[in-house]
């Protein structure tokens, strides 16, 4: 499932996702992003009546070169990029003999031949401009093929849903208009990032995935409980982590029927056959849960099992009733937006030698590690320069991170569903370094100077730590796939509640009535 924005947002999230993915080595997610693709043309076509070229003009951004950019427009649609040649005409077949690269005249006619991506794709398209938002529903039937037969019982095929603004009393049809409108030299602005999305299952959402904090014997016990619950009351397919697996089946042979996986190669199709995610655990399960998924993410109903819980709104008591309602939906969701991470290094010869993408959830940390020096990080947002860090280091977080470790550096809590980027200095050794919030299309980065007098460390979510040295860089913007997660009431009310209960905001003794007054 890949979750796409309609008019300015899914192109720019295609922008996104090719300027700063595709030319690493991410071909192989072409396919997955076709009814996208599709849909993204018919919808650009409409929006600046020309052809994808028009693209091409809006994406010398960042830290990537146009000529990448061109090369792999030129991959879609043949070497000359003829004016007239649509990537909808490309992946159709309509001019097969103008595709190469990736996608050749054959892959081109057996894309035709799949009359379900078709259909789909083009109501798809017609809901996307019809409507705010949509998901995309990009598995065939027949698709499974090996991965099929590890499941014998139950067809594994994945459940499609619609997402939409959820508009309280309010019918009217303010969410498809521009975000901006210039109608007669006045300009309106809609506030659609105020809005609540809502999920709406098309059919029975049928596999679900059940990720646990390790070494806790409640949760053990819950997801044991939980397990045998939806497999004979909802009937549904249901993968594990190979741990739990393993934990499962040492307790009973009844938990047979379970499915896991083997490898990296596996856990890379994850999001194809599972139609929702239950975590059972705190926020680090959250994080944990949203890092198996480097490309799309299914829903995530996140149960509280921690301590704190800013991102785990329901109850592991009622998990029956929770669980019943959210798999009938409709359900209000948050999508939380995530940011994609490279590391640069200064060795490398040129772009296509950079590392593999980490998407973060959280934030990206680059502190001094174990140094006792001062970091000293130069700052560049869409290559202009930022600031010069000189302190303990810096944090880029997104909105649901706000709450984490910026919070704990002096960061603004940020609603989650607000769009922006989080700079906050870690201890900055100037009177005058106050954070800041940056737009969510901006590209970051962050580079180790040649006269700095240690190297710096990155970390993503608290994990994985790497070192920066002189002359490498972490170059970051905002990641095309969010992660979903289910709300308790809806995302206002469960991050006000978090704040609330979590962090206690705010928490003062009311003054009484009893002493000098102005009236
Ligand atoms: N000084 C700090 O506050 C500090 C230092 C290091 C890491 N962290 C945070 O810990 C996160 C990793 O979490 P973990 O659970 O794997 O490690 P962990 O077990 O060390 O937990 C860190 C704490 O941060 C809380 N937390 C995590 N994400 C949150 C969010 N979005 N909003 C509010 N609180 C949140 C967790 O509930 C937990 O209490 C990192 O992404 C980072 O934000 C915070
Ligand atoms: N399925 C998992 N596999 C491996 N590690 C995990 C998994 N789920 C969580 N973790 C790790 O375990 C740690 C603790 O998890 P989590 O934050 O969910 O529990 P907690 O610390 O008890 O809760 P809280 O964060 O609310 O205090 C985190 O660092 C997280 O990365």
């Amino acid at each position: 499932m890949a979750i796409a924005l309609s008019g300015n947002n899914i192109c720019e999230m295609l922008q996104s996702w090719w300027t700063q993915t595709c030319i690493y080595k991410a071909r192989g997610m072409i396919r997955l992003m076709l009814p996208c693709l599709v849909c993204w043309e018919e919808q650009n076509r409409r929006v600046s009546e020309g052809t994808g070229f028009n693209l091409l003009g809006n994406c010398n951004r960042g830290f990537v070169q146009h000529s990448a950019f061109e090369e792999i427009v030129r991959m879609f649609l043949g070497g000359s990029g003829t004016e007239g040649t649509t990537l909808m005409d490309c992946i159709t077949g309509k001019s097969p003999g103008e595709c190469n690269g990736d996608i050749d005249a054959q892959q081109a006619e057996s894309l035709t031949n799949q009359p379900m991506l078709r259909n789909e794709t083009n109501e798809q398209s017609e809901y996307c401009s019809r409507n705010g938002l949509c998901s995309h529903e990009i598995l065939h039937d027949g698709e499974t093929g090996s991965q099929a037969k590890a499941v014998p019982n139950r067809i594994m095929r994945k459940a499609s849903f619609k997402l939409s603004w959820w508009c309280k009393g309010d019918n009217s049809d303010q969410h498809k208009h521009d975000i901006v409108s210039f109608e007669r030299g006045n300009i309106t602005a809609a506030g659609r990032s105020s809005k609540q999305i809502s999920l709406k299952w098309e059919s029975k959402p049928q596999t679900v995935l059940i990720m646990t904090k390790p070494n806790s014997t409640s949760v053990r016990i819950l997801c044991a409980e939980m397990v045998r619950w939806l497999n004979d009351h909802k009937k549904l397919n249901i993968y594990v982590e190979p741990r739990v697996m393993g934990e499962l089946l040492s307790e009973s042979s009844y938990f047979n029927f379970l499915h896991t996986w083997k490898d990296e190669k596996e856990i890379m199709s994850l999001h194809t056959k599972v139609d929702l995610v239950v975590t059972l655990g705190g926020d680090g399960t959250v994080l944990w849960a949203a890092s198996m998924f480097k490309g799309p993410v299914p829903p995530i109903v996140p149960f509280s099992l921690g301590s704190l819980g800013f991102m785990t709104p329901f109850y592991s008591e009622n998990y029956r009733d929770c669980l019943d309602s959210v798999l009938r939906g409709p359900i209000s969701i948050t999508l939380r937006h995530r940011l994609q991470c490279h590391v640069i290094r200064d060795a490398a010869k040129n772009e296509y030698e950079m590392e593999e993408p980490v998407l973060v959830l959280n934030e990206v940390t680059i502190d001094r590690g174990i140094s006792s020096f001062l970091t000293n990080l130069e700052c560049y947002c869409d290559n202009s320069f930022v600031t010069c860090v000189q302190g303990d280091g810096l944090i880029l977080s997104t909105t649901s991170g706000s709450t984490a470790y910026s919070l704990a550096a002096g960061g603004s809590m940020v609603h989650p569903q607000v769009p922006g980027i989080l700079f906050t200095p870690i201890c900055p050794h100037s009177l005058s370094f106050r954070p800041l919030i940056l737009p969510e299309h901006v590209t970051i980065r962050v580079q180790v100077p040649f006269n700095s007098r240690s190297p710096a460390w990155v970390s993503f979510d608290g994990k994985d730590r790497k070192q920066l040295t002189a002359g490498d860089a972490l170059v970051c913007s905002m990641a095309p796939w969010p992660v979903p997660t289910a709300c308790q009431i809806d995302s206002t009310n469960d991050f006000l509640r978090s704040i609330h209960d979590g962090l206690h905001w705010n928490l003062r003794k009311t003054q009484s009535f009893d002493g000098p007054r102005d009236l």
